[in-house]
């Protein structure tokens, strides 16, 4: 081979529309190494466009690239189909958007598809938008839904989405478009799922609480206590919630690496479960700072007669002053700040704008290292106020634990399994699986064997 052939022609692609979509995604196209060819109704008159892109009729447009991308809006669609000889066999790519749902009997690419019968028609890229793709993906846009009939088709649709650092969520046959197309419709889609579970976390450990601190004076000791929802309880229901949730940001990584070691390859797939969730992992955090804060909040309106610390000062007046309880008690309270202070910092560098001035080293050195460190103390906190009362039997009110304890099952999981990953032995062979290295069938085979 010769060294020309080391740095190849950059790829064609058409992009049907020279409007807002088209121009960007063109810019996007051809900054990433394809060459744009648009095909457009006034090539000579259609305003400026990227760098670089050439622009002719449709039909020209149509006959340099195997794959199209229609960024011309629906109602616009029919001239389309006096082209259908021509656009035979072609990848076409339907961006399209509609402004309400079920304004058309059928799905705009399952129009286009009876347009163009002898076409390739592909979903995609609708659920981004203009603004993002000249700006960058943001985290929100880094993930490309799409479907069709075809599985070739889809692949070179999927091909030009990873180029363009996209994470691609392939919904099956055309049949899913309608679904595709609503997405942009629901507002705040990420969140929805988050947001559930915090509800559900919440209510259930309200409820939980309600039963064990207050009903069962009630019940047992025939005290009222009940004016302690408003702040004790609360107070306990928001820093539960908050680690629980703050530990679900850390488990699907986990899980995943867990899944790569078993499998020796990076190259399958994860189930979509585990995509889905991965890819709410930042609006999980941000749930849980927010009940980090409301935790923040209460413990500083809390009379400091309530305050645990404030306990020890009066023991200390009756008892000797015992300094490991001393420790435990400023123990307590620092890690909690420590945690709070990371917990922020987690928080502000999530944000977009901040995100995007990082690189992408130091924004995984924050997001993981700085993240599992959050956790820790966080965890390290919730043991400290425990302390030693998992031993006292009186602590098992009505059979039940103590909510922190509910509280730090799964971010205790989450740290013990992460320690297991760090051990040299798998630590080495992740990252190896993480550079693409793959087991090979014949390793396979002898451990097999030495099994047998
Ligand atoms: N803007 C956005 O952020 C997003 C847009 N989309 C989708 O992308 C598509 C294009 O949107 P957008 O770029 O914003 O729209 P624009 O109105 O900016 O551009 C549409 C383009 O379609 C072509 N066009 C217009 N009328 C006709 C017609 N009668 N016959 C043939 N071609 C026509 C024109 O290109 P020319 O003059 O070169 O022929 C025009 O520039 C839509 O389906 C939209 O739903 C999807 C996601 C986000
Ligand atoms: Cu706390």
């Amino acid at each position: 081979m010769t060294r020309a052939a080391a740095a190849p022609e950059p790829e064609p692609l058409c992009v049907f529309g020279t409007g807002d979509f088209g121009r960007s995604l063109g810019q996007r196209l051809q900054q990433t190494a394809y060459r744009v060819v648009y095909g457009s109704r006034r090539p000579h008159s259609c305003g400026p466009l990227p760098q670089g892109a050439q622009v002719m009729s449709h039909v020209a447009a149509a006959q340099s690239a195997s794959v199209v991308f229609v960024c011309i809006h629906r109602e616009n669609y029919d001239f389309l189909e006096t082209f259908a000889p021509q656009l035979k066999g072609k990848v076409l790519v339907d961006v399209s958007n509609n402004p309400k749902k079920n304004i058309y009997p059928e799905a705009n690419a399952e129009y286009l598809q009876r347009l163009v019968p002898g076409a390739h028609v592909v979903k995609a890229f609708n659920t981004l938008s203009a603004w993002a793709l000249q700006n960058g993906p943001s985290d929100a846009s880094r993930q490309v839904y799409l479907c069709g009939n075809s599985s070739e088709a889809k692949q070179a649709v999927a091909q030009v989405a990873t180029k363009l650092g996209l994470t691609v969520l392939d919904r099956g046959s055309l049949a899913a478009a309608r679904e595709l197309e609503d997405f942009p419709l629901e507002l705040f889609p990420e969140w929805r799922l988050p947001f559930r579970l915090a509800i559900s976390l919440v209510a259930f450990l309200f409820f939980y609480l309600l039963i064990r601190d207050i009903i069962y004076e009630y019940v047992v000791n025939g005290k009222d206590i009940s004016f302690r929802i408003m702040v004790s309880l609360a107070n306990k229901v928001f820093p539960i919630a908050s680690l629980i949730m703050l530990s679900l940001c850390y488990l699907p990584g986990i899980i995943a690496a867990f899944l790569q070691l078993y499998r020796g390859t990076k190259y399958k797939r994860f189930p979509d479960w585990l995509d889905r969730w991965m890819l709410c992992r930042k609006q999980l955090g941000l749930i849980a700072l927010g009940f980090a804060v409301l935790h923040v909040l209460y413990t500083l309106i809390i009379p400091i007669r309530y305050v645990a610390g404030a306990q020890i000062i009066k023991e200390n007046q009756t008892t000797v002053f015992d300094t490991t309880v001393a420790w435990r008690g400023d123990s307590f309270y620092s890690t909690g700040i420590l945690g709070f202070g990371l917990y922020l910092l987690l928080g502000i560098t999530s944000l977009p704008s901040v995100s995007n001035a990082l690189s992408w080293r130091e924004f995984s050195f924050v997001q993981s290292k700085l993240g599992y460190l959050t956790l820790f103390l966080c965890t390290l906190h919730t043991y400290l106020y425990g302390r030693d009362k998992f031993l006292f039997p009186s602590t098992y009110k009505w059979y039940t634990p103590p909510g922190y304890m509910l509280s730090l099952v799964v971010p205790s999981v989450v740290i013990v399994l992460k320690l297991l990953i760090l051990l040299p032995c798998v630590d080495s062979r992740l990252t190896r699986i993480r550079r693409g290295w793959e087991r090979t069938d014949q390793e396979e085979d002898s451990k097999e064997s030495l099994l047998t």
